[in-house]
């Protein structure tokens, strides 16, 4: 028999059956790595795909996995294409997990994004966990993101959140303001006023880059859950989006850079991140791509956390009316001899406190904390897990576990009262912040801009619905993606009740 391969038939036939081999090939490899997990229950496998189908079909995977777990246990094994979960829902496995096997577990999966974006994974959240985690580690604690910094950041978060009442007064009256966009944007400026400097902020703001790592950080790429097929990488269009926004950002971070080591950025009375990490890199330890890697995780972390819980919280106090009226005559009694929000007085605001610890009971932003990696084989509830196996903890589930909590569906505040329950993730029914080694160093920075805006929202204004909504229609959907923003905006009316002053 002769091939003729100019004839289009024969090269079409012949392409086909490079294609079908490939696909028998992957397949063969992906199920005999997935008999390694055969012994873990968990949903049913499709070829090559895993369950990657039950993915595409929900808008919410914390909410999938919670009903998955319901069925095959708080213990789940799950395949995404070529990568293999362990899914965590119980306090108990929890414990194991972040507590016992914590160092075995402490490096996150590799992907096109924290590759491309993260510098080579030479940011905080994707490091691989060593000495040269710890130097960063240590930096963001104790340099970045300490107590001491955090409160020179005061005047930021003052005239930032000022700036976003005056937008709201301006909309006073009947219209409903956009007070998701709003809370949004002023986030973005504090954080990046911390960052980079009020002279450079604009720069960032300009650059739409927070906007652009936010999106890529919440969604899920096909060709990481096919690292074995580098042609993915190319055929996909995700990762072209990838090395765009990593082109803006070296351009911007490299400008930005110059600009603080010229001096052409003194006028600031705090020390911003980047003067922090430039005296650092003095002694020659970090690098400017290290600077860089750290300020992505600034912007990726940082920002939308703070304005996705302070959105929640102002949806609870819509829909518990009693609640928001408790809160108001609070912060009202607190503030009023001065008229105005002042953070030496936070000590006071007991039930504002709770309010935020619910709202992140409620409505972790980050609800399934981020993703780990364990370096060697390890045993959990008797069952063996592979080495390299991704693990992913339900907080979200956690948080709403009836052994754990009297009403998980509902949202009252007053059951952290007389609770010794903490952020520090020691109560593993509570992980808002995540536990062990790789919990978010950012805590007190995320729940001082949380606190600060919340406090000035409830202080200044009174809230009504849209006209003509009720409260049972105020939308709660949540948006597609690892972290847990609302859908569409929350959209209020906000009326002002004591003056704004400057
Ligand atoms: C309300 C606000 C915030 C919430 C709810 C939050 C939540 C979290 C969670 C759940 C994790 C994963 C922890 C784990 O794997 O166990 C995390 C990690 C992290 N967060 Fe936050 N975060 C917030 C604010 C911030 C802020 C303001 C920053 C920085 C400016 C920040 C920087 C980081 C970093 C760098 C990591 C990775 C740490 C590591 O891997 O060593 N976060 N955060």
């Amino acid at each position: 028999m002769e091939f003729n391969f100019n004839t289009p038939s024969t090269l079409i036939a012949l392409l086909s059956s490079l294609l079908f081999l490939f696909t028998f090939l992957k397949y063969l490899s992906i199920s005999k790595a997935a008999n390694r997990y055969s012994h873990i229950p968990g949903p049913k496998t499709l070829p090559l795909i895993g369950n990657l189908h039950l993915m595409l079909l929900t808008a919410a995977p914390h909410r999938l996995f919670r009903r998955l777990a319901a069925k095959h246990g708080p213990l789940m094994h799950l395949q995404l294409g070529e990568i293999h979960f362990i899914i965590v829902s119980s306090v108990d496995l929890a414990k194991q997990a972040l507590k016992i096997h914590d160092v075995n577990f402490a490096n996150r999966p590799p992907g096109v994004a924290q590759e491309v974006l993260a510098y080579n994974m030479t940011d905080l959240v994707a490091a691989p966990y060593g000495d040269y985690w710890r130097m960063l580690r240590k930096i963001c604690t104790l340099e970045l993101l300490s107590t001491r910094r955090v409160q020179s950041f005061r005047s930021i978060r003052e005239e930032e959140n000022m700036n976003l009442c005056k937008g709201l007064a301006s909309c006073e009256g009947s219209t409903p303001a956009n007070l998701s966009e709003k809370l949004h944007l002023s986030s973005y400026d504090v954080i990046t006023r911390a960052a980079v400097g009020t002279r450079t902020k604009e720069r960032v703001m300009e650059s739409s880059v927070i906007a652009n790592i936010s999106e890529v950080g919440s969604g899920f790429m096909t060709a990481d859950f096919y690292p074995s097929m580098k042609l993915l990488r190319w055929i996909t269009i995700a990762p072209y989006k990838i090395q765009r926004i990593r082109r803006t950002l070296d351009r911007l971070f490299d400008g930005i850079i110059e600009q603080h080591r010229s001096g052409a950025d003194v006028d600031d009375k705090f020390e911003d991140f980047v003067d922090v990490l430039l005296k650092i890199q003095e002694d020659g330890s970090i690098t400017n791509d290290n600077i860089k890697a750290v300020l992505v995780d600034v912007f990726s972390a940082g920002t939308g956390t703070s304005a996705t819980a302070t959105e929640w919280a102002m949806t609870e106090l819509m829909k518990n009316p009693t609640t928001l009226a408790k809160a108001q005559e609070e912060v009202r009694r607190v503030f009023d001899d001065k008229g105005y929000v002042d953070e030496d007085k936070f000590e006071e605001l007991n039930y504002l406190k709770l309010i935020i610890k619910e709202t992140l009971r409620f409505h972790p932003p980050t609800p399934l904390l981020i993703p780990r990696i364990n370096t060697e084989k390890c045993e959990i509830n008797g069952y063996k897990i592979p080495a390299g196996t991704s693990l992913i903890v339900n907080a979200w589930a956690l948080g709403r576990d009836p052994e754990y909590w009297k009403d998980p569906e509902k949202f009252i505040p007053e059951r952290f009262e007389e609770s010794s329950i903490d952020f520090k993730g020691n109560d593993l029914q509570y992980l808002p912040f995540g536990a062990g080694r790789r919990m978010c160093p950012g805590m007190l920075y995320g729940l001082a801009n949380v606190e600060f805006i919340l406090a000035m929202l409830l202080y200044h204004f009174d809230w009504k619905m849209p006209s003509g909504m009720k409260i049972d229609e105020l939308d709660v959907t949540e948006a597609f993606g690892s972290s847990l923003k609302r859908k569409n905006p929350l959209r209020l009316v906000p009326i002002l009740k004591r003056p704004l002053r400057v």
